[in-house]
């Protein structure tokens, strides 16, 4: 493997065995279970996830990668290993005929990546049952916490509604190979049973969208522009929300918001 391609695909590698297999505690893995991977590299945590008897189902974008897992887990015949772009996968149509299973998802995700896999996981109709993750500590924070707040952005608003943090844990850089230059937390998520539904999600996904697009002006002006029609300024009042800019909202807020607006346009303010 050359050093360009690592670079280019977020190829760090776990290569302490500690907290692999924190990791697999921490998804408290059963037969029954069955496991998505993305980015499996050469197969260092496959194989742990593997020896719990669940079902793996693991995605590598590299193929030199993944003859090297190909050939360590050879053996196990509950590991079925695809050579995929996760960005060219339809999530649902991979694991439509496990939607009766524990699905999961454990990953040490290639970093690069990280917005635009979660929100596909965020906003596919897998019934997930939580999520592993290996992810940069800076991009953890601003998601799953929503700090700093002046980082906050749609991704970090939908986060609450769909899932519950349950923690958040550092990783040293010296537990990859090669060491990566930012730091690394292991985070788990539980996905909520009550969720918001996927219109009032897909609404607050794109009012969310829009205001963050111009997030150093107040809510009402990003408003008005979004929709004309309507005098948003009566509703944020109410609300007492007058002078607050996207990144100041609550969950509570966003929610109160959301559903005092009326529906938007697709594509509008966008
Ligand atoms: C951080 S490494 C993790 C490797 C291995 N699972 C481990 O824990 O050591 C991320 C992996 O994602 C793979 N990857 C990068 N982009 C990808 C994509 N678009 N689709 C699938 N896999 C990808 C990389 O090739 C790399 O093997």
């Amino acid at each position: 493997m050359s050093g360009r391609s690592s670079a280019r695909w977020g190829q760090h590698f776990l290569i302490n065995p500690s907290i692999r297999d924190f990791i697999v505690s921490l998804a408290e893995l059963s037969a029954k279970d069955v496991i998505l991977e993305i980015g499996v590299g050469t197969g260092f945590l496959t194989e742990a996830l593997a020896k719990s008897g669940a079902r793996v189902i693991g995605i590598e974008k590299d193929p030199k990668l993944l003859e090297q897992a190909v050939a360590l887990l050879g053996n196990f015949d509950n590991v079925f290993l695809h050579c995929f772009d996760v960005l060219e996968l339809d999530l649902d149509l991979l694991l439509q005929r496990f939607s009766k299973d524990n699905i999961k998802l454990v990953s040490n995700l290639p970093y690069y990546l990280s917005t635009e896999i979660i929100t596909r996981v965020l906003f596919c109709n897998v019934d997930w049952q939580l999520a592993v993750l290996m992810v940069q500590r800076e991009f953890a924070e601003k998601t799953f916490l929503g700090i700093p707040r002046r980082k906050r952005g749609p991704l970090s608003v939908i986060v609450p509604f769909i899932v519950e943090v349950q923690g958040m844990w550092p990783v040293p850089r010296s537990a990859f190979r090669p060491m990566p230059r930012v730091d690394s937390v292991i985070v788990k998520l539980c996905f909520k049973r009550e969720k918001l539904d996927k219109p009032l999600l897909d609404k607050l996904w794109r009012i969310a969208q829009c205001l963050f697009a111009e997030r150093r002006k107040k809510v009402g002006t990003v408003l008005k522009r979004c929709f004309p029609q309507l005098s948003p300024r009566i509703i944020l009042n109410e609300l007492g929300l007058e002078n607050a800019r996207a990144e100041d909202l609550s969950p509570a807020d966003w929610l109160s918001l959301i559903k005092a607006l009326p529906a938007m346009e697709k594509g509008s303010g966008e």
